[in-house]
């Protein structure tokens, strides 16, 4: 999916299983090169740990065989403070390490988050057109959030266990290998059943991700504003809830399953861990019988046993942790490797403001590969003059609008601003010259104030009362007993349709772009309303160049050009009374849509 066509991707594709390739190896390990000594510095604990453990053991040999036959009380003292010691150096070791791992992969995932949100804000709308509700946020917290455990579940664990497994092999060797191979034949009993078990927990993890990730998606559509509403109105209520109960169930029925899929593993464990030693007190009985070993050869082997079979326990997991984890970096690489599209060319220059006129010359667009949304669309927007597109819903007006500041590129033809193409300049200077107020104006979570300093945080009280003024907003702000510092509620939600246009116009007004994108509203003003936001447009469109994708007369009488779009493309252009003449799909527009309008502005303007 590396330089993904966007349009073609499905974001709920996970790969079945983690495919564990070098390459992938070597970008996670990229993450780890930061910490590199940390790393390092957390292997030679583990190490050191591991050596130490054999200690305890190995002393128990000579308090057996040395300190009590001999009644050395100053030997048994001398070894019991040397065990305890090395207990104690290992543990405090251990809180060492423990800090460690959570320094490494909490920096990962900080370093991760930000290179993520970093990239996110790259990506292009049609992205975020695409993806399932949920799925960024998903990917944001909880996937990148379980990198941190990777470290701990699968590289410390898998060190860890190695240089246990492999000093207390060495140190059985060393002191009887009969005894030794003896205690390693049953092995196999172990890593058999493991590999298998390994694969069945694999796959009930996978499922139970995947149906978090659609409980989360249902939260995300039902529990957000807009879901809420859709689902209250429809009296859905009911039905959400049983398709959420049903996935969660299914969650809590997968979850129960996978942990007890481990435990009967553990059981038959447990009791191979207590044959081990059995077959030592047994065979390291006769040899001690033979004169072969010691009493205190086969106590210390027995304990040095417990560590070989606890280690092998925990690489059970080992497999499944892995695969997660592998998983996991699989689904946050899989976003960071689609390139957004739409960026800076190398040498890319500034807009110049003082030169905003816009031309269209042969733009076509699609959405869809098969799907054609503009054809063939040429015009000029001349500098300082209005342009109104016109035209049923669904032909492509707002698209026009939004091939303007690059939201999407064009596939054929070139828009040009001042002559310049568009993708030669910076996108930040070409977007911070456009004023864009959509229907759905967006306002966030936060203060009039907040919303407003949005578009220009250097903008003084009085510039941003002025602005509001122009929108003839403000008096309508002041009526709030905190004012300017009203908190508007989710989306705006606090405030109506018209009153959030004003707003949203005080807010380009007080960006003052050199073109003004705007989108009327169609519905839900009333007449004043209306009234209030055409003042407000007439000193926000003074002398800039303008695309509004009109819905009132009085907003295409006042038009210097006017567009017909019908399917994806331009079928009429001129003036109002110039369109009206011609017969064609203006005229039938104009009736079927602008009846009503003209006698509710002809009522206002009698009142
Ligand atoms: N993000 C998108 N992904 C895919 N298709 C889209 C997307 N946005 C719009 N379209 C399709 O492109 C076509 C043009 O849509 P557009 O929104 O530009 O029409 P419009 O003239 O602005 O309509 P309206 O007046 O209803 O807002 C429509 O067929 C629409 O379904």
């Amino acid at each position: 999916m590396a330089n993904g066509n966007l349009r073609n991707m499905k974001f709920e594709d996970i790969a079945q299983k983690p495919n564990i390739s070098k390459a992938m190896l070597k970008r996670i390990s990229r993450y780890f090169i930061p910490y590199w000594k940390q790393t390092v510095l957390v292997l030679v604990i583990l190490l050191l740990t591991s050596l130490l453990g054999l200690l305890p053991p190995i002393l128990i040999q000579h308090i057996v065989d040395g300190a009590l036959p001999s009644k050395d009380l100053r030997l048994l003292v001398t070894l019991v403070v040397a065990s305890l010691g090395a207990t104690v150096v290992a543990g405090l070791l251990g809180v060492l390490q423990t800090y460690l791992n959570s320094f490494i992969s909490q920096n990962i995932v900080y370093d991760m988050k930000n290179q993520m949100y970093r990239h996110l804000q790259r990506m292009p709308l049609q992205f975020f057109s695409n993806v399932k509700q949920g799925e960024v946020i998903t990917r944001m917290t909880s996937d990148i959030s379980g990198i941190q455990g990777v470290f701990n579940s699968t590289v410390v664990n898998f060190a860890n266990n190695s240089f246990i497994l492999v000093s207390t092999f060495v140190t059985l060797l060393i002191m009887n290998w009969k005894l030794a191979i003896l205690a390693i034949v049953i092995v196999p009993l172990f890593i058999v059943p493991t590999r298998k078990m390994g694969k069945i927990r694999w796959k009930l993890a996978k499922q139970t991700q995947e149906k978090m990730s659609d409980q989360n998606h249902i939260i995300q559509e039902t529990l957000s504003l807009s879901g809420y509403m859709l689902m209250k109105l429809f009296t859905k209520e009911e039905k959400e809830f049983s398709s959420f109960r049903s996935i969660n169930s299914e969650s809590k029925r997968l979850q129960i399953r996978e942990s007890m899929a481990g435990r009967w593993f553990m059981m038959l464990l447990t009791t191979f861990t207590s044959i081990g030693p059995m077959l030592i007190y047994l065979y390291g009985g006769y040899l001690y019988i033979q004169g072969d070993i010691t009493v205190g050869g086969i106590i210390s082997f027995v304990a040095l046993l417990s560590r070989i079979y606890g280690p092998f326990g925990q690489m059970t997991n080992l497999y499944v942790d892995i695969n997660r984890s592998i998983a996991l970096f699989e689904r946050i690489f899989e976003y960071f490797d689609m390139e957004p599209n739409i960026v800076d060319r190398p040498n890319a220059i500034p807009m110049n403001p003082a030169k905003p006129d816009i031309a269209f010359h042969e733009v076509g667009f699609a959405y869809q590969q098969d799907k054609q949304a503009l054809r063939n669309i040429t015009f000029t927007a001349k500098l300082g003059t209005m342009t109104a597109l016109v035209g049923p819903s669904g032909a492509g007006k707002t698209t026009i609008t939004n091939l303007i500041p690059r939201l999407y590129e064009t596939d054929t033809g070139s828009i040009r601003i001042g002559g310049t193409d568009i993708r030669d300049m910076t996108l930040e200077s070409l977007r911070s010259q456009i004023g864009l107020v959509t229907q759905d104006s967006y306002l966030f979570n936060g203060t009039i104030k907040d919303n407003l300093l949005y578009a220009n945080s250097e903008a003084t009280y009085e510039e941003m009362t002025e602005a509001c003024k122009a929108a003839y907003i403000h008096d309508f702000i002041m009526e709030f007993p905190e004012g300017y510092d009203t908190v508007v509620g989710n989306r705006g939600i606090k405030l109506s349709g018209g009153e959030k246009q004003r707003i949203s116009i005080a807010r380009v007004l007080l960006k003052d772009p050199a073109i003004i994108i705007m989108d009327e509203a169609t519905s839900s003003l009333d007449t004043v309303s209306e009234y209030y936001i055409q003042r407000a447009m007439d000193l926000l469109l003074r002398n800039k160049t303008s695309i509004v994708i009109a819905h009132r007369l009085s907003t295409i009488m006042a038009a210097d050009n006017i567009l017909v779009v019908q399917d994806g493309t331009i079928v009429e252009e001129g003036k109002h009374e110039q369109l009206l003449l011609n017969n064609g799909v203006y005229k039938d527009l104009h009736s079927k849509q602008f009846d009503r309008s003209r006698n509710d502005s002809e009522r206002l303007l009698e009142a």
